[in-house]
């Protein structure tokens, strides 16, 4: 595997059983996935967007195939063993922020730090960058109930990054937002994505969010499919 390649997927097959029912949802998916890139990846209702994503980001396993990230095979890691590599490598962000209710924006950033062996000291800090980072020190004490959707989101990027994963994993992350407040998260994905160097993998519907992007996949009933003027680095599958 080529160094500049964070995720390597070959063959990579994902079947569901439902009753007597097989689904398939990707056959034969090849692609790769460079470091430092920032991926949009679109397509309509039901091709596989939110599988594929499951599938990068550990939370499923295929049902056949490879999938290597940063040389490493993590298809066939135990449940334990993918908790662990996602707290190491993966921040997750997802549409409707996912953040717990109860808690403030700085004990939702500190969540994924109680996985580690960080000290309290040590956690405090880490949540302060972060929260400096979206811009939001002054709300660390604020509960989710009183901040607007783009405060929200900018918690969950905070929540995402606090870890310093080399993987940002968002799932819709502007569709719940204006226009206006969806473009300062896209700014702010950019700029970890150009400044922090973090990869990002992005699922939108949005042709819009799909510019901050460096370049766009399109799925369509689980293979990558060519659209004119991207940028396509896929390699399709026969
Ligand atoms: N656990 C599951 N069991 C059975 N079928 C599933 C399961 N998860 C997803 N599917 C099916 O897989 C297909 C792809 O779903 P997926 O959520 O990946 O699509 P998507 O492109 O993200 O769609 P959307 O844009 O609507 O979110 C759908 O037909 C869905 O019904």
């Amino acid at each position: 595997m080529s160094d500049e390649n964070l995720f390597e997927l070959k063959a990579v097959a994902k079947r569901f059983k439902k009753g007597k029912e097989t689904i398939s949802i990707f056959d034969d998916l090849n692609m790769t996935i460079k470091r430092g890139d920032f991926l949009a990846i679109m397509g309509p209702s039901g091709s596989g967007k939110t599988t594929l994503l499951n599938l990068l980001g550990g939370v499923d396993q295929p049902t056949g195939g490879e999938i290597s990230f940063d040389g490493a095979r993590i298809d066939g890691l135990s449940e334990g063993e993918l908790a662990k590599w996602r707290a190491n490598n993966i921040g997750f962000i997802f549409q409707f922020y996912n953040l717990m209710p109860m808690l403030n924006a700085a004990k939702n950033v500190e969540l994924p730090l109680l996985l580690t062996s960080l000290s309290s000291k040590q956690r405090q800090q880490r949540v302060d960058t972060a929260l400096q980072l979206v811009g939001l020190a002054d709300r660390a004490k604020h509960m989710p109930s009183e901040m607007s959707g783009g405060q929200l989101q900018r918690v969950a990027i905070a929540r995402a990054v606090v870890s310093d994963p080399k993987l940002l994993l968002c799932d819709e992350p502007t569709g719940d937002l204006d226009r206006q407040t969806a473009d300062e998260i896209l700014e702010m994905l950019q700029l970890l994505n150009r400044e922090f160097g973090k990869t990002i993998i992005m699922v939108t519907h949005d042709p819009a969010a799909a510019r901050y992007a460096s370049h766009t996949l399109h799925l369509d009933k689980g293979q990558f499919v060519d659209k004119e003027d991207d940028d396509v680095l896929q390699e399709k599958s026969a």
